[in-house]
This record gives structure tokens, sequence and C-alpha cells, in this order.
């Protein structure tokens, strides 16, 4: 393998992950290309343009773009012939029959590129797959790359949060190396070779237990949501204050008070496919047992989405046709313009389809959620999303949500009726300019 200044790196797919860990690369001198199919995603890039929002990634990509060490293209027999290192990036989407993990995208972009591999190279997935995963890769790799076993795979799980991309990148907690011979650690070692000097911790292990880190650690994430959202389910039966029960629970180091934000629900790319495909998983090693538990923090998951619209009828006096309610947040989760399974969006839409007047506002996802929902309506500011709403339901935790004046708000609806899905509002705020604001989980 080539030393680190003239170690060439490929990204297959350039999506949230692969379009910030390409823009990273580049960023730490590597020399890298971005492979990328779809077109319109790919055009942007190579104008330097992200096609989606990340703070700090837009002019991290122009610079590495401008400077020439960053290129992108549809070419992968290009791919093969410039990078030692490919790292596989593309999606994992939850299959349509949503069991499991649809692993086309993986099986295409492995296949596609051992075809032209004809030397030495690493292969690195990135992408979250179930467990078995990588060893089935490595085993089409090397039958179908004319460089036969000169062609390593690696696995190198990522664990970047959309909004903190870059920094999470740039500085991860910690560095997980699933492989198979001392070369492909020393080269993942040369590759990141930034962060570990800075202190990242690196564990070194076998495939499975690199695959099964990632889903093990976004499991727990979504455990630890649903568990303060069951506790705000008995919160709301006992008058008992949700907020003040995780602030103190998380005192405790042995809990810690992160990730216990109950409220509506996790949503996003990530943390609800990524459980149900680990619990198909399970299901296929003869383990289902092991992880029935999921399948519960999956429903009181979407239960959250239910409760809000089961709030908003009482607050609209027991009937929904005909009102007027403003949603403020489109996203899954704030600074980010990612709508994929955002609970916001889906309770807009289920609103819609039961006979709401819905207006969206979102500070960055409107467009997506237009391409999505071209049905609902839309507003350019958190006002004309309100103007003459009998309802206002905050939905995803957008810092401008919070700057906003609930007197001067008040101005504009038709009721001053809150719903406070995410439970960071102000609500003595509220309730002094004369709004009845509800939360899930605070009294
Ligand atoms: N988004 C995150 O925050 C995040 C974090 C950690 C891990 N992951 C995992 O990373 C993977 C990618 O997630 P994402 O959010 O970036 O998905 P994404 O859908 O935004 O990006 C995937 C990209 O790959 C492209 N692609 C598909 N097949 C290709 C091929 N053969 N060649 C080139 N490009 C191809 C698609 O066009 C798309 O742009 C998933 O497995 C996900 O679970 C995502
Ligand atoms: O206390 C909390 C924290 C988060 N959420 C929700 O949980 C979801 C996921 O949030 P977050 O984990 O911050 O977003 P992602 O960018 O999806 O990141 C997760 O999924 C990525 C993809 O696997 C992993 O790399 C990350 O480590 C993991 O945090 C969002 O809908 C949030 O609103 C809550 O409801 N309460």
């Amino acid at each position: 393998m080539p030393t680190v200044e003239h170690v060439k790196i490929t990204v297959i797919g350039c999506g949230y992950l692969g379009a910030t860990h390409a823009a990273c690369m580049a960023a730490l001198g590597f020399e890298v290309l971005g492979i990328e199919i779809d077109p319109t995603r790919r055009s942007a890039l190579e104008r330097g343009v992200l096609p989606f929002f990340e703070p700090g990634l837009p002019e991290l990509l122009v610079e590495q773009v401008e400077s020439g060490r960053l290129r992108f293209s549809a070419d992968i027999a290009e791919a093969a012939a410039f990078g030692d290192v490919h790292f596989v990036c593309v999606g994992t989407p939850q299959r349509a029959d949503g069991h499991g993990a649809d692993l086309t995208y993986v099986e295409a972009a492995v296949t596609s590129l051992a075809a032209h591999l004809t030397g030495p190279a690493l292969v690195v997935g990135k992408s979250t797959v179930p467990v078995g995963t990588a060893e089935r890769l490595q085993e089409i790799l090397q039958s179908q790359s004319p460089a036969g076993d000169q062609v390593e795979l690696a696995w190198n799980p990522e664990f970047l949060r959309e909004g903190f991309a870059v920094k999470d990148t740039l500085e991860p907690d910690r560095l997980v190396f699933g492989v198979r011979s001392e070369r492909a650690e020393a080269t993942l070692r040369e590759v990141y070779s930034t962060a570990i000097d800075g202190g990242c911790p690196v564990v070194v292990t076998d495939f499975p237990t690199a695959e099964l880190v990632k889903v093990a650690a976004n499991s727990f994430l979504a455990t630890k949501i649903s568990f303060i959202n069951a506790m705000a389910e008995l919160c709301d039966v006992t008058g008992a204050n949700v907020v003040t029960l995780a602030d103190a629970i998380g005192y405790d180091e042995r809990i810690g008070r992160k990730f216990l934000n109950a409220g509506l629900g996790f949503g996003g790319g990530c943390l609800p496919k990524d459980i149900r495909a680990f619990t198909a998983r399970a299901e296929e090693l003869g383990v289902k047992d092991a992880l029935r538990f999921l399948h519960e923090i999956d429903r009181i998951n979407l239960r959250r989405r239910k409760r809000v619209i089961k709030i908003a009828r009482k607050e609209l006096g027991g009937r929904l046709p005909g009102k007027r309610i403003a949603i403020l947040g489109a996203a899954f989760k704030p600074n980010s313009d990612d709508i994929r399974d955002s609970p916001a969006l889906e309770v807009a839409h289920t609103l819609h389809e039961l006979g709401v007047h819905v207006t969206v506002h979102d500070v960055e996802a409107i467009e997506p959620a237009r391409t999505k929902y071209p049905d609902l309506s839309y507003a350019d500011t958190i006002e004309e999303a309100c103007a003459e709403a009998d309802l206002v339901m905050h939905l995803t935790e957008w810092l401008e949500y919070r700057a906003v004046d609930p007197a001067k708000l008040g101005e504009v609806v038709a009721g001053k009726r809150m719903i406070d899905g995410r439970n960071c509002l102000d609500i003595d705020a509220y309730r002094e300019a004369g709004w009845t604001i509800r939360s899930l989980g605070r009294p």
C-alpha cells in the first residue's frame, strides 16, 4: 500500500454519509474520487454544490473541489483504476416488505467494483449492514476480482450524526476496524492517522463484531429514547413531568442525560430502519427472542405519533376535519433537511388525510417535504404558517421555533393553542401570553 500522502481514496455512494466522508478525506489531504450514480446529485457535487443541507459541509465541499483534490464521477472502472482504498457508502434502506435491510445497492457496488480491480486494493464497508454481510461481500470481491486475494475487505462502520456530520467525521468518538489482516489494519490506521494521533480510540476486531457494534449502538440509542417516551406516557396519566424526571435520572452518570429527550420520538434514515433490520436478522439467525424488546421500542416510538394526533383532536373539541393546523417542523430533527421517516412530516400528512387544513413550515426541509407530499400546504415563514391556525404543533425542535415571541405569534393565529411535541418551548411564556399549551409528558 502506498504511503499516506500517496493514498488515493474513492467513496462509492455520495449521499449524506458519502459526500461528507469524501469532502473530509480530501480536507485531510487525500486525493479523492467520489462515485455517485444519481445524475442530479452528481452534477451538483461536481460543481461543488451540496445537494442537501448539512452545516459546515458546503464550505468544505467547494474548497476541496476547487483545490482539485476532490472529483466526482459515475464511472466505477475509473474508481477501480484510481483508488487504493475504496469506501462503500451506498444506502441500505428498509426492504419494501418492511422486513430486513435492502442490500441490493451494497452488493451491486461491490460486484461492479470487483470486476475492475486488477491489483492490490482495500475495499472498506461503511454502510450499515446486517451481521454476516461483510463475510459474503469478501467472497464476492475475491471471487469476482481479476486481482483475487490481492483485494481485501474491511468493515469500518460510521457513527456520524446528521447536523454534526463534519465534526463527527473529523473527530470521531471511536474508530472500529473489522479486519482480516495486519495490512488492512495498517492501511486504515494510515487513512485515519489524524484522528488517531488526536487520541481517538481504535477498536480492532473481526467482521461480525464490527457490523454488530453499529446496530447495537443505534439500538441502544433508540432504546434510551423509547424508554423516556414510555416514562412520558406514565407522566401524562399521573401529572408528573418527564423533563424533570429525565434531568433527575440523567444526573446519575451511569445513565446520563443525553438521548433522554421525550417527545414525538425518533425518525430519520437510521434508527427506525436499523432496529427493524436488526430484529429481522436476529430472526434469521434463530435468536428472535434476544431482540424481541426492539419491537416494543419501535411500538413505543410509533405510538408517539398517534398520541400527538389524539391530543390535537382533544384540543380542538373532538373534531379535526375542517380545522386549520400549523405544523412547525418537517425534518426528522433540527439542523437537517432529511425527511426520511420524519415523525413531524408523518403527523402532518396523517392530519391532512383526516381532513385538516395543514400548513407546514421548516427551516430547511420544505423542498424535500413538498416533493414527498405535494398535497400539503407549505409556508416560508412561521407567521405565514400560523396565520388563522386553530392549533400550532411544534414537532421539530429548530432553535428558530424556541426564539418565537408567543405574544406576537398570538396575534396571527385564530386560536392560541400550542402542542409542544418536543418538550422544549417555554411553557410559562406561552401561558403568560394567553396560550393553552400541551406537551408530551409535561403537565
Ligand atoms: N446518514 C447518516 O447519518 C448515516 C450515518 C452512519 C451510517 N449511515 C449508513 O450509511 C449508508 C448510506 O446512508 P446515507 O444516509 O448516506 O444514504 P443516501 O441515500 O443519502 O446515500 C446513498 C447514495 O448512494 C448512491 N448509490 C447507490 N448505489 C450506488 C452505486 N452503485 N454507485 C454509486 N453510488 C450509488 C445513491 O444514489 C445515494 O446518493 C446507509 O447504510 C446508512 O445506514 C448513514
Ligand atoms: O433525546 C432524543 C434524541 C434524539 N431524538 C430523535 O432521534 C432521532 C435520531 O436522532 P440522532 O441520533 O441525533 O440522528 P441521526 O443523524 O439519525 O444519527 C443516528 O443514526 C446515525 C446513522 O446510523 C448514527 O451514525 C448516529 O450515531 C445516530 O445518532 C431524531 O428524530 C431525533 O429527533 C429524540 O427523540 N430524543
